[in-house]
């Protein structure tokens, strides 16, 4: 039997995710029901594999279209890979999309033991932390009313507080979520602080920012294009994906600059041809 000290909290060996890419809808319903119609192929993750150890706190970086969010669903199950294995092995809750998953007809108590339902809970440990929940959401007397009439931040509180209340093992927190207003947020921040430091939680945090991440995590990885280009140290990673933007940064700005002499340049050839 696997030792429960080295059993990994994911694993994810030589994992690829391809997209395939229609040309118009016309093209994917016809896919549907023949094999050979054409199409492109993306491959949003490319042959990646990692582990994460049970109570590590990983951040995950890389620009837009690099392949995160792919991963992470993954993880939460919503896609699965083309090819490789992805393991995950504990409850994990997904801080990703916290207004989805809400019968709108419920009110938000009721949508608690909905919510908790799905995520396998049972109806006693539901009733046990409703207090806690309903705490930590702060919506007054909207707790007794349909989800429905919840603005889109309250429904976001509401999710927030059933997913951080069920003691998860494996939390995965997107930065970019941003929840309710700014004492809300710091709020979140400092329960997510809490679970990361007293609980045994495996974190996975999602960022653009290396400073909030250094305060966090412990180890850094960095997607880029779909592959897995850094693994190590929360500082090398910081410090390797600052460098990184910075440098393609400079880049873009230099072609930019030199495609706007090349315009320039010819713009001004013409003018002469046309004065000659
Ligand atoms: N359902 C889909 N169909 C086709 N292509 C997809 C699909 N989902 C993602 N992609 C493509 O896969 C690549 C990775 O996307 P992904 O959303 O995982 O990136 P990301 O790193 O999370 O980006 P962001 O920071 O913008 O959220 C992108 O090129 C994206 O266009």
């Amino acid at each position: 039997m696997e030792d429960n000290n080295t059993k990994t909290a994911i694993s994810f060996r030589h994992v690829t995710k391809t997209y395939k890419l229609y040309k118009d809808d016309k093209q994917r319903f016809r896919a549907i029901f023949f094999k050979n119609v054409k199409c492109k192929q993306r491959k949003a993750i490319n042959d990646v594999s990692f582990d994460v150890m049970p109570r590590e706190a990983v951040a995950l970086f890389g620009r837009n279209g690099a392949g995160k969010s792919t991963l992470l669903k993954m993880i939460t199950q919503v896609t699965y890979p083309s090819s490789g294995e992805v393991e995950v092995n504990g409850r994990v809750s997904a801080l990703l999309e916290l207004t989805a998953g809400f019968d709108p007809e419920f009110t938000g108590r009721e949508n608690i033991y909905f919510r908790g339902n799905l995520l396998g809970l049972k109806e006693e440990d539901v009733r046990e932390l409703e207090p806690q929940i309903i705490e930590f959401a702060e919506l007054g007397d909207y707790m007794d009313q349909p989800v429905r009439t919840y603005s889109s931040g309250m429904k976001a509180r509401l999710g927030f507080a059933i997913n951080v209340s069920i003691h998860p093992e494996i939390l995965i927190v997107d930065e970019a979520l941003s929840v309710g207003d700014k004492s809300f947020r710091k709020k979140c921040k400092e329960k997510i602080r809490e679970l990361v430091e007293d609980e045994n939680v495996t974190f996975l945090f999602v960022t653009h920012s290396t400073a909030v991440a250094e305060e966090f995590c412990t180890r850094g990885l960095v997607m880029k294009k779909g592959k897995l280009i850094f693994d190590g140290g929360i500082s090398e990673a910081a410090a390797f994906y600052d460098e990184m933007i910075e440098r393609e940064d400079a880049e873009k700005a230099e072609r930019r600059r030199k495609k706007r002499e090349r315009r320039l340049a010819e713009k001004r050839a013409l003018e002469k041809k046309e004065t000659l």
